[in-house]
């Protein structure tokens, strides 16, 4: 078997006497989209935090292309590969969502401060920004302060700038949560598109089944922090244990 891109060995973390993640091994292949899913409070974005350096792991390890990551910071693995969709406070609310873009795309590229080839590149960077907003379908708000933007538009501009970063692995914890009806298929499309790429990983925190239906090509469920279900979503949505217990009626729907 090739060498998975991401793998979380027995990767644990407890809070006081609470295990909130509980011994999960998974292994994720390039070209593959993984839906977690499981109830409420079972572990699923702490299971992301402790991928992403968020939190520390009790034990187990994080492996990205072989390599042990687990003790690195955030910023390390993210200069790795390892892209998690910004928060909005990771966003610079007073600048414009052009500026928030190219500041991605420079800190990607950044290559020292040799003013001259700074002055080079500055259309350059900006026109890849641009582009970046133009996939995002928000060409016509890039002069417009993120502190002004909608939920749905801030939501879509973290998306723009995980895509800005260009990661290996793609992270998104539920990236349509607040959107509405018109905004939410824009970010499911720039999903579905990422996904077509086929080199990139993506993992995906989601309730929605009619989302997962769609985009995912396997599904692992958590359930009190451990690994309860893992495979292709017709076989793990048709477990009687899964639909009974972590999924509820949703299941309806597929
Ligand atoms: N920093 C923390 N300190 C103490 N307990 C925590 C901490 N972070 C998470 N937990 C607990 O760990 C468990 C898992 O929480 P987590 O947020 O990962 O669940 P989840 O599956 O993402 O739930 P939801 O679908 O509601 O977002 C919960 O019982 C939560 O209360």
């Amino acid at each position: 078997m090739t060498q998975p891109l991401l793998e979380s060995r027995d990767l644990t973390v407890r809070f006081g006497g609470h295990v909130a993640v509980d011994a999960v091994s998974c292994a994720f292949a390039a070209g593959e989209l993984t839906a977690i899913v499981g109830p409420n409070g079972a572990g699923k974005t702490t299971y992301f935090n402790l991928i992403s350096g968020q939190i520390a792991a009790s034990a187990g390890q994080v492996l990205l292309r072989g390599e042990d990551i687990t003790r690195q910071s955030v910023a390390r693995r993210c200069a790795g590969g390892l892209g998690r969709a910004f928060q909005l406070t990771n966003l610079f609310p007073d600048l414009t969502t052009l500026e928030n873009v190219r500041l991605v795309i420079q800190a990607r590229r950044a290559k020292g401060f040799n003013l001259l080839s700074m002055a080079a590149s500055d259309n350059d960077l900006r026109d890849a920004a641009l582009a970046v907003l133009e996939r995002v379908r928000m060409t016509a708000l890039r002069d417009t302060r993120v502190s002004e933007l909608s939920h749905g538009n801030q939501r879509k501009l973290e998306v723009a700038m995980l895509i800005a970063l260009d990661p290996a692995v793609y992270m998104f914890d539920e990236p349509t949560a607040g959107m509405s009806a018109d905004e939410a298929p824009v970010v499911l499309d720039l999903i579905a598109g990422l996904k077509a790429e086929r080199d990139r990983t993506i993992l995906l925190v989601e309730h929605k089944m009619d989302v997962i239906r769609t985009l995912a090509d396997r599904i692992i469920v958590l359930h009190n922090g451990a690994l309860a279900a893992d495979g292709p979503p017709g076989e793990v949505m048709a477990m009687e244990v899964v639909q009974e217990a972590y999924m509820g009626k949703d299941l309806a729907l597929v």
